[in-house]
């Protein structure tokens, strides 16, 4: 049978989610050496492992092209929906906030709000669930520029040390959720592989906890 493949978030998240598969057992030389190669074996050839960005795990996982993805539940909130999750890693942690600039009265007057944000959808959940309509503005990255070239009222943003928001005078006034990274499984092979996954989960659950 062809091995299992697992996509893993390349960047922040790449280096222990390589840590944790080591630490239950399975060699990673072929990813830590992997040059430009984009699928490299691991283990005794027991999975294939695909590096991507984050929304592209779920994208090649959501297809059933790879059987297993580990990313974040940022990105799982802003772009999942067909898939299983089945683990909390619990690395990777941070938050999502509602930020502003230092002092600043955001809910205070009658007109509309604009949050600039590289999570549309998570922020338009959050306000729509206070009942409150906001302009949203996608940003692609350096967030917290938006509040101080004047772009918007807020941002919604990740916060891990919050040493960012420090440095540009921004503070938190609202937390949205907690943020870690996630194992997650395609659907059909999760019925058709249940065994080798629930084996690798299980290596996981016992390291992770
Ligand atoms: N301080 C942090 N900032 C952003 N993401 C973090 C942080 N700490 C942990 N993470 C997690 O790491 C994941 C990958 O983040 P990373 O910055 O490597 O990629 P990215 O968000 O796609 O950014 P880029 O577009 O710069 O590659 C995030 O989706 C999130 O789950
Ligand atoms: O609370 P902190 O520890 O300061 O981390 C949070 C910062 O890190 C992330 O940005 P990243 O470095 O990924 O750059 P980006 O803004 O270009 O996405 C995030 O968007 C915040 O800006």
């Amino acid at each position: 049978m062809k091995p299992l493949r697992i996509a893993l978030t390349k960047g922040r998240l790449e280096k222990t989610t390589i840590e944790l598969l080591e630490k239950i057992g399975y060699n990673c030389d072929e990813v830590k050496n992997k040059g430009r190669r984009l699928i490299l074996p691991i283990g005794n050839n027991d999975f294939e492992v695909v590096l991507a960005k984050a929304a592209d795990v779920i994208t090649y996982v959501e297809h059933g092209v790879c059987d297993l993805g580990v990313v974040g539940k940022d990105t799982i909130l802003e772009n999942g929906s067909s898939f299983y999750e089945l683990l909390d890693l619990g690395f990777g942690k941070c938050r999502f906030a509602l930020a502003t600039k230092k002092d600043t009265d955001f809910y205070s007057g009658y007109n509309t709000k604009t949050i600039a944000t590289k999570y549309p959808n998570v922020t338009r959940a959050f306000f729509d669930d206070k009942d409150m309509d906001v302009r949203i503005i996608k940003i692609e990255g350096s967030v917290e520029l938006a509040p101080l070239v004047g772009l918007a009222d807020g941002i919604v943003d990740i916060v891990e040390t919050g040493s960012t928001l420090k440095a540009n005078g921004l503070e938190v006034i609202e937390w949205v959720c907690d943020i870690s990274a996630r194992l997650i499984a395609n659907t059909a092979s999760l019925k058709l592989r249940k065994a080798e996954i629930e084996e690798l989960q299980k290596k996981l659950e016992a390291v992770t906890k």
